[in-house]
């Protein structure tokens, strides 16, 4: 079984006004753990997501922070990825890439997307041994106590429905424990093949940046941050890294049936 995290005290959250606010916030948050890793240890491993998160890191590619973040020293990788070649609008390799990547000078062999001549099973595979590659390049550092890869930063979205990667409500896939990557044939969310990260390696993070903006997934928020203990959890109440630091970036729709909305 997973370790179904359920936690004994609310996370961090941050409200604000809109996502112009948040998504500024984004960036220095972002740009503050960029500095922080390449200072520590020379590289910085970021986990994107797609959907409306990568519309939320648009000021990285603007002044201050284009000019200031050592772009060379970045790793890129997904948390999820749909099953479709690069250049299909359903990728989120493309996504990225459209939205963010091509504006930066982030080397190329630094982005790490799937192999998209495979089949899912075969995708996945394929992830994983990249990862177990560069864990022995040690561009990517494993953890401690359960022998997972421990990205610096994850930027996580969230669906209407609680979802978070491709891990979804009720799916057998959010108690999967053994592997890093995995793959799901029947997403609920179009389009239907897709691999993911499992919560072990989620959870492994350092950082984990939430973000979640829009009226249409304020009942999710509302269940995720709750302390109620309930035996079959959202997976976005599942995110809970075991050594690291949780941050839920919220606008105040999102965050409308919180009782703590105050936002900046
Ligand atoms: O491939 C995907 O579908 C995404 O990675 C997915 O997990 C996303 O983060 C959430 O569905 C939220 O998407 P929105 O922010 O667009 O609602």
């Amino acid at each position: 079984m997973a370790e179904a995290s359920i936690r004994s005290e609310k996370p961090k959250h941050i409200v604000f006004k809109g996502e112009e606010e948040l998504s500024k916030s984004l960036a220095k948050y972002t740009a503050d753990l960029s500095e922080k890793f390449v200072r520590e240890r020379g590289a910085f491993t970021v986990v994107l997501s797609g959907g409306s998160l990568i519309k939320s890191l648009r000021k990285l590619v603007e002044p201050p922070y284009v000019d200031s973040i050592e772009w060379a020293r970045w790793h890129v990788f997904w948390v999820d990825e749909r099953v479709v070649k690069k250049d299909h609008p359903d990728s989120n390799y493309k996504l990225a890439f459209d939205g963010f990547l091509s504006k930066v000078p982030i080397p190329p062999g630094h982005v790490y997307a799937i192999n998209d001549a495979l089949s899912p099973e075969g995708a996945a595979d394929d992830y994983e041994a990249c990862l177990r590659q560069l864990v022995k390049t040690e561009v990517l550092k494993l953890s401690k106590d359960n022998g997972f890869p421990k990205f610096d930063l994850m930027l996580l979205g969230m669906g209407p429905d609680g979802h978070v990667a491709s891990l979804f409500p009720g799916h057998p896939l959010v108690k999967e424990n053994q592997r890093w990557v995995t793959f799901i044939k029947e997403s609920p969310k179009p389009p239907p093949q897709r691999i993911t990260f499992t919560f072990p390696v989620i959870n492994s993070s350092s950082y984990i940046a939430q973000v979640v903006c829009g009226s249409n997934k304020a009942a999710a928020v509302h269940n995720a941050l709750g302390t109620e203990k309930t035996s079959d959890p959202l997976p976005a109440a599942m995110v809970n890294p075991r050594d690291g630091e949780l941050t839920w970036f919220l606008d105040e729709a999102a965050a409308s049936l919180l009782q703590d909305k105050a936002s900046l």
